[in-house]
């Protein structure tokens, strides 16, 4: 893999005051037309994220995450409120957002490169078969599958195919990488590795990311700021900022004292969280 030129932390938060997405009294849900009823998943929920931040997602089960990021993406439309990405009002998806899902969402009869080239195909703009090509090589040596091209996602493991997912993200070159739960399916190890991997990409690319998890760990290891998002209807019940220097995968950052803390203390808002689930089903 390429080598990362990785940043300190104040260089990844410098923008975080200058936001990039807004999302303004977003309230969310579905319609069940069968019964006419509605299911509110989010509620007012208010958030800014600056340029080229990392900001990591978590909540109980339900609770709205996967819909507000959807509601990035363009798939979902919000019931009241707005998000704005740069500025303008999200109307639908586009090329300068691109999401990395749990399941790889990889096309089986496609080899790695085809399915990475999937991303750019079908557009209204897209760039030239030269730059597409230009583009695919780049992406697979930053995720490290150079000499993996040709290969089917079913020769791959879970670890490789979700790079196979990163590198069809990264390939439109979007300044918003939204990211469902990527390393849920895959090992303990190759899950730590993965993280290690994403933050070295992240180093380079520096792209804006809003990174759902339900791994405290993972979110403390990665994010810039920690967002825990209270059972459904989802309202955001903390913002907790990470003040911890880079690369977080480093032993002695992930054996501190601070990092410990920081579990701690969202580990004790998300336990609430679960606790008061409980009582409202009983
Ligand atoms: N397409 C849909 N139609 C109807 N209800 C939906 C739809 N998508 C999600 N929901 C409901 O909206 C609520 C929020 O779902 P969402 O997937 O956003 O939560 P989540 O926090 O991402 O959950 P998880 O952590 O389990 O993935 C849930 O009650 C879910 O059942």
């Amino acid at each position: 893999m390429t080598q990362a030129k990785v940043h300190p932390v104040d260089e990844a938060t410098e923008h975080a005051d200058e936001p990039f997405i807004r999302a303004r009294h977003v309230t969310a849900g579905y319609e069940n037309r069968r019964d006419h009823t509605r299911l509110i998943a989010l509620r007012d929920v208010s958030l800014d994220v600056g340029r080229g931040e990392f900001l990591a997602i978590v909540g109980p089960s339900g609770c709205g995450k996967t819909t507000f990021i959807n509601m990035i993406a363009g798939f979902v439309q919000p019931l009241e409120g707005e998000i704005t990405v740069g500025g303008e009002p999200v109307s639908g998806p586009g090329m300068d957002r691109a999401m990395v899902f749990q399941d790889y969402a990889l096309l089986p009869w496609r080899t790695v490169q085809r399915n990475i080239r999937f991303a750019m195909e079908n557009r209204r703009t897209k760039p030239s078969k030269d730059e597409q090509d230009e583009r695919i090589r780049k992406a697979i040596e930053l995720v490290g599958l150079t000499g993996f091209e040709k290969s089917y996602p079913h020769e791959l493991s879970g670890g490789m195919r979700q790079r196979v997912g990163i590198a069809r993200a990264l390939v439109t070159e979007p300044s918003v990488l939204l990211m469902d739960e990527p390393f849920g399916a895959v090992d303990a190890m190759t899950r730590e590795a993965m993280q290690a991997e994403l933050e070295k990409i992240i180093a380079q690319t520096r792209q804006t990311v809003v990174f759902i998890t339900h791994s405290i760990d993972e979110a403390v290891t990665l994010g810039d700021r920690v967002v825990v998002v209270s059972s459904r209807p989802g309202r955001i019940k903390e913002i907790v900022p990470i003040d911890l220097p880079r690369p977080r995968m480093d032993s002695d950052i992930r054996g501190s004292q601070q990092f410990a803390e920081l579990r701690e203390h969202i580990w004790s808002l998300l336990q609430g969280e679960a606790l008061g689930a409980k009582r409202e089903q009983s």
